[in-house]
């Protein structure tokens, strides 16, 4: 609570505020939603993604949501946190932000990433943070009755452009009828998983996860998708399972296709190896995932562009210091996806249309989810022409459906999924796969 904590955890009195209102019960509730096959470089996606709702109430009437990842150590952090943020004033962002460390204090660290095994050094604090940050934001709109967006400084555009995410995949889960997508498994079949992206949402930048077939496979990929869709600009991500000699080869070859190259190899040293050699801009959000990453990465001239993602760079308020790095250094900013809800896409959208030099065509999981899982009422978020018109509504703009949260916290209990395992449920297909890095 939060007077008590108050006294270990500040060096100092607080001010003497009186706030507007407290937070009064915080709610963090599992929920799982279809998820097609998709692969990438540490397995395929199981038949259900995880994420944690969270809903905290106010003892003045309002309610802000946020949205995180769904692993259960993490939905445990998230709980521990809540407990300490209870009478909390949800204007004081600097106070949530300690009190959440504050719960973290004897924590391990482990476990509870939610990205596969794809992302494992964030910081802790902040990737528990980040939903409470998006949630008390939320309110204070509410209770303002401006936008997110103004509350993040304002919107500099009306529409947040997103990339098509392509993905290699199977046709179908084993023993379930094939999707509407079909098998993507060789560049024909993402050249046609592209044109109904493209057919149907509109997108005018596409981005192929890699890091699943051998290089050369892959580079065709993208060269008949160039071919197919000469003015739109591609993106390449094998998830850092490349030496240094095929990073390089392979950049060489596609460098007057690709808009840029994400994360090649895995770590900043190798990154900055194949970044002196070739002249694609190198994107990541692999290496570099947290503050503590920027300064090694800037001096080894690692990388262009940081795919920001407010799940694990402390919410949308830090991501604004990101930005502000970002400016600073000569970095640019495009935005990593996970798959995910609509509170997530209202917090994502919001950020990019109050971040100037958020101007790549941010990534989104979004047309892989099927339209009835969510939490949210729909209508409001809607990919046209490959962008988002941005809410202009209080808050994120959008509204619970409690009875949707509660349907999808049902699939979560009926999935028997408590953490996400990429790997695992692909050797239980393919006894024979292993994890490897680099792999090619
Ligand atoms: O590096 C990336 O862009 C990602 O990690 C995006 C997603 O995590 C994606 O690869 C996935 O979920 O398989
Ligand atoms: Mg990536």
């Amino acid at each position: 609570m939060l007077d008590a904590t108050t006294q270990q955890v500040f060096s100092q009195d607080l001010p003497d505020q009186q706030p507007f209102c407290r937070i009064q019960k915080i709610e963090v509730t599992p929920v799982a939603f279809a998820d097609p096959p998709l692969l990438n470089s540490v397995g395929v996606h199981e038949p259900y993604a995880l994420r944690a709702i969270i809903v905290v109430h106010t003892d003045s009437g309002h309610y802000g949501l946020g949205e995180t990842y769904g692993d259960e150590v993490h939905v445990n952090r998230l709980r521990r946190a809540a407990e300490e943020l209870i009478n909390a004033d949800p204007f004081n962002l600097n106070v949530i932000s300690r009190l959440v460390s504050a719960s973290l204090r004897q924590d391990d660290g482990q476990g509870g990433h939610g990205t596969g095994g794809m992302v494992t050094t964030t910081s802790l604090d902040d990737r528990v943070l980040s939903a409470f940050n998006v949630a008390c934001l939320d309110i204070q709109g509410k209770i303002l009755g401006l936008p997110v967006s103004t509350l993040l400084g304002g919107a500099v555009r009306e529409h947040v452009d997103f990339s098509g995410y392509l993905f290699y995949k199977w046709a179908a889960h084993p023993g379930q009828e094939p999707d509407k997508w079909g098998p993507a498994e060789d560049p024909a079949g993402i050249v046609a998983q592209a044109r109904i992206m493209v057919n149907d949402y509109g997108f005018r930048a596409l981005k192929l996860k890699g890091g699943v077939f051998p290089p050369d496979q892959e580079a065709a990929a993208i060269e008949a998708l160039h071919k197919e869709f000469p003015d739109i600009p591609l993106r390449l991500d094998p998830n850092g399972v490349w030496s240094v000699p095929t990073a390089i080869n392979v950049g060489h070859r596609l460098e007057s296709s690709l808009e840029y190259l994400e994360d090649p190899c895995l770590s900043i040293a190798d990154n900055a190896a194949v970044r002196a050699e070739i002249s694609l801009p190198i994107a990541t959000n692999m290496c570099v995932v947290s503050f503590a990453d920027l300064p090694p990465a800037m001096d080894a001239k690692a990388i262009d562009i940081v795919l920001s993602d407010h799940h694990f760079w402390g919410g949308l308020s830090r991501s604004k210091l990101l930005s502000g790095f970002a400016e600073t250094f000569g970095l640019r900013l495009s935005m990593h996806s996970n798959s995910h809800l609509g509170i997530s896409f209202a917090a994502m959208i919001h950020l990019a249309a109050a971040t100037e030099n958020i101007d790549y065509a941010c990534d989104t999981h979004w047309p892989w989810k099927r339209q009835e899982d969510d939490v949210i009422v729909p209508g409001v978020l809607s990919i046209q022409e490959g962008r988002v018109k941005v809410p202009t509504a209080p808050g994120l703009g959008i509204e619970l459906d409690p009875q949707a949260l509660e349907r999808m916290h049902q699939q979560y209990l009926d999935s028997g999924l408590r953490q996400r395992n990429d790997t695992g449920y692909m050797q239980s297909i393919d006894p024979s796969y292993e994890l490897k890095s680099p792999r090619w």
